[in-house]
């Protein structure tokens, strides 16, 4: 029989997901004026998160500062691959994503992790979550084979998933 899955698999794996974003976001920005760091944007997607927190019954100070590690975590992989084209031009994108278009699709993912975060809540405050996280995110390291910079981003992402 195949071995049940981390019960914060979902959680882990929407973090991935958004974190892989971070690739088109700045594709999107390279070589324009945009800055990787957008406070108007962050803020938004703050109050949205928070909003649908409310709506379902999860925290939303909790779910506010779960956001506000994935922002960060986003911006560490933007940053890296800032660096990284910068020190070799040949690496840098030949094509040019709608920012737009991605963030709807961040959109989309930020709805998904808000729901697995409240379906979550009593896993997220037993002593069992950071063992159960740690596995979530060899599960998903091993099913998505990100990069170590996308890996290392994760951890970073999930660092307030569990519940003191
Ligand atoms: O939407 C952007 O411009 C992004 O860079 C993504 C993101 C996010 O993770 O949601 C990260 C950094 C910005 O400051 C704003 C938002």
């Amino acid at each position: 029989a195949p071995a049940p899955l981390s019960p914060l698999r979902p959680v882990a794996s929407l973090a991935a997901d958004r974190l892989a974003t971070a690739d088109l976001v700045a594709a999107a920005k390279w070589g324009t004026d945009s800055p990787i760091d957008d406070p108007a944007r962050e803020q938004q997607v703050l109050d949205s998160v928070a909003a649908q927190a409310q709506r379902i019954g999860a925290d939303p100070d909790e779910v506010r500062r779960i956001f506000r590690d994935q922002i960060e975590a986003n911006k560490v992989v933007q940053r890296a691959l800032f660096a990284r084209w910068t020190a070799h031009p040949e690496q840098a994108p030949t094509t040019k994503p709608d920012l737009n278009v991605v963030r709807q699709t961040i959109n989309r993912i930020n709805t998904d992790l808000v729901q697995s975060l409240a379906d979550t809540t009593p896993e997220r405050a037993a002593p069992t979550c950071d063992p159960e996280l740690a596995v979530a995110v060899v599960e998903v390291h091993h099913e998505k084979h990100p990069d170590l910079l996308h890996t290392a981003a994760l951890v970073r992402s999930l660092v307030s998933v569990c519940r003191d």
